[in-house]
Parts: C-alpha cells; sequence; structure tokens
C-alpha cells in the first residue's frame, strides 16, 4: 500500500495540557506570523518505500522570536526545517514566507528568495573552503544579492569576536570560530529568519553555548526571527518557544522552555 491513501494521522495525538493557551483574545492580539505552513506533507519515496515524514504540519514562526523544533530522531525536524527553507518541496500543503507562498515560486524566484530573505546554519558550518572568513560573510552579495552594510558587518566580526580571522580560510579556523563565521554570514544580509539544523551538533558544550548566545542575542538585540532544529534541550532552553514532533506532526509546544522541562517532554515522546 503506498502512501497516497494513508490516513496522515499520527499514532500520537498533541499531548494533554502541553499546548500553548490558545483563547481568542490572545489569538486576536498576536501579531501575523513571519513564516508559517498549513497542512505540510512530505512524503519520500514511492511505492512500499515510502515513508510519510511531516502529516499535515501547522505550524507558525513569530517575528523576532527564536523557536526550537525537537523531537525523536526521525520524526520530520530536519524535512520540517528544509520545506519551511525552500531547500526542498512538500508534496502537500503550504510554506509561506513574509506572505509569499514558496509553491507558487517559480525555481529562480525560490532561490532568489533563499538568497536575499533566508539565512541558514547547518552542523557542518558549511562554509567554502576556497574563501577566506571575509569572503565567506559576503557570500550573498558575490551571489548577486543585495550589498550587505559595511557598518553591520563590521558590526557583526566585532560582536562574533572574528576581526583578527576575517582573512583565515575555514581550514584555519577552529570549530568554534567556523561556525561563529558560518552564524555572522547568515545575519549579514539581514533575512527575514535564520534557520539553523543542529548548529551546535559539532561544537563542545562551551563553543556551543557561545554559538547559541549569539543567536540568542540577534534575536534580542535586533529583532531577528530564527528557527532552530536540536537534540539538546539545553540548546532548546536558549529559544522563547519549543515545537515538538513525533511521526512527522506537531504534539506539543512548549513556551519560556528549561532544560529540565524540555527533557521531561522528550522522555514521554521518545518513551
Ligand atoms: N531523502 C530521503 N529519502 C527517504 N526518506 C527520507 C529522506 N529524508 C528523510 N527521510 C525519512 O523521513 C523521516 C524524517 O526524517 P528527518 O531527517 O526529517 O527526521 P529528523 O527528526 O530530522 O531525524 P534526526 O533527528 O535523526 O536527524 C525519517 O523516517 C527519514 O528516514
Amino acid at each position: 500500500m503506498g502512501l497516497g491513501i494513508y490516513p496522515c494521522q499520527p499514532k500520537w495525538g498533541p499531548m494533554a495540557g502541553s499546548l500553548e493557551p490558545r483563547s481568542a483574545p490572545v489569538q486576536a492580539l498576536r501579531p501575523a506570523p513571519i513564516a508559517y505552513t498549513v497542512g505540510l506533507r512530505k512524503v519520500y519515496g514511492e511505492g512500499e518505500s515510502q515513508v510519510l515524514a511531516l502529516c499535515n504540519v501547522d505550524i507558525q514562526l513569530q517575528a523576532a522570536e527564536f523557536t526550537a523544533i525537537m523531537g525523536p530522531s526521525g520524526s520530520g525536524k530536519s524535512t520540517l526545517l528544509q520545506c519551511m527553507a525552500g531547500l526542498d518541496h512538500p508534496t502537500g500543503g503550504q510554506v509561506v514566507v513574509e506572505g509569499v507562498d514558496l509553491g507558487r515560486l517559480s525555481p529562480g524566484r525560490l532561490t532568489d528568495l533563499r538568497r536575499d530573505r533566508l539565512g541558514f546554519v547547518f552542523q557542518s558550518f558549511n562554509l567554502i573552503p576556497q574563501l577566506t572568513a571575509l569572503e565567506n560573510l559576503t557570500l550573498s552579495e558575490r551571489l548577486g544579492g543585495a550589498r550587505v552594510d559595511p557598518a553591520w558587518l563590521s558590526h557583526l566580526t566585532t560582536a562574533f569576536g572574528l576581526t583578527d580571522r576575517l582573512h583565515h580560510r575555514p581550514a584555519q579556523l577552529s570549530g568554534g570560530q567556523q561556525q561563529r563565521v558560518a552564524v555572522a554570514r547568515a545575519l549579514a544580509h539581514r533575512p527575514a529568519i535564520v534557520f539553523a539544523d543542529e548548529p551546535t551538533g559539532n561544537l563542545d558544550s562551551r563553543t556551543g553555548a557561545e554559538v547559541l548566545r549569539l543567536l540568542r542575542n540577534a534575536v534580542a538585540q535586533t529583532g531577528q526571527t530564527v528557527a532552530m532544529v536540536t537534540h539538546d534541550p539545553v540548546a532548546a532552553a536558549y529559544a522563547h518557544r519549543v515545537v515538538f514532533l513525533r511521526d512527522g506532526a506537531v504534539v506539543a509546544h512548549l513556551a519560556s522552555p528549561t532544560a529540565e522541562a524540555v527533557l521531561q517532554r522528550l522522555a514521554i515522546l521518545e518513551g
């Protein structure tokens, strides 16, 4: 049986008592999200080997909020991030970023939107090895995007402790320095949203904490919107809100998370 007739109903419903309050007056006061999905669905493969990675996911990212996405291995976290960031095509449903339905964009317009309005941070840094840190920082400009404001770039490199590393190539930098360059690069063109997939996965806890502080400061000080996939409850506690996935569906939200509260929710999900 293929997934064409799969009911798309995960084994898990929302976790009792864990959803954010949704009274009508509070909803009415909430500003429109900067990005959202409606009924997002992603199926990989065909026929017997089909995998339902996302199952009718509705999620909102609020502007100037730091959202962490968590869940057991294989629950669909990276797939959700990739679909929201226009790096992967959903099988069904909608992704809307700053009012633009990504599904209606031509491949060229989607590439432009990714370059100009989105920033990316990956677990493996993904810097271009032949370019210096400074050249990596201005990559979106080098790819034909808007000019990176020199004053903003100077602020970023100072705040990120990179001023004496700008002419080094990635291989001449530590892992933490490389990820700081990657985060600064993601912020350099002032994107609407930074998507980060396990940004601390390759870092020790001290270096990882530095990177998380930089992301959180970007949210607190400049109103940057950040969405981050992580396995680490300590990393998730830097966020304003955690969205939990299980079997490709959103099953819980946690506002103002602590590492302990995140750990408890994960234990229930993985139990
Ligand atoms: N390219 C692909 N082809 C086939 N199946 C895939 C592909 N990418 C992901 N999947 C499957 O989709 C499901 C969701 O994968 P995804 O990587 O989004 O989960 P995840 O929660 O990010 O997992 P992890 O925490 O282990 O990184 C999994 O069952 C995975 O095996």
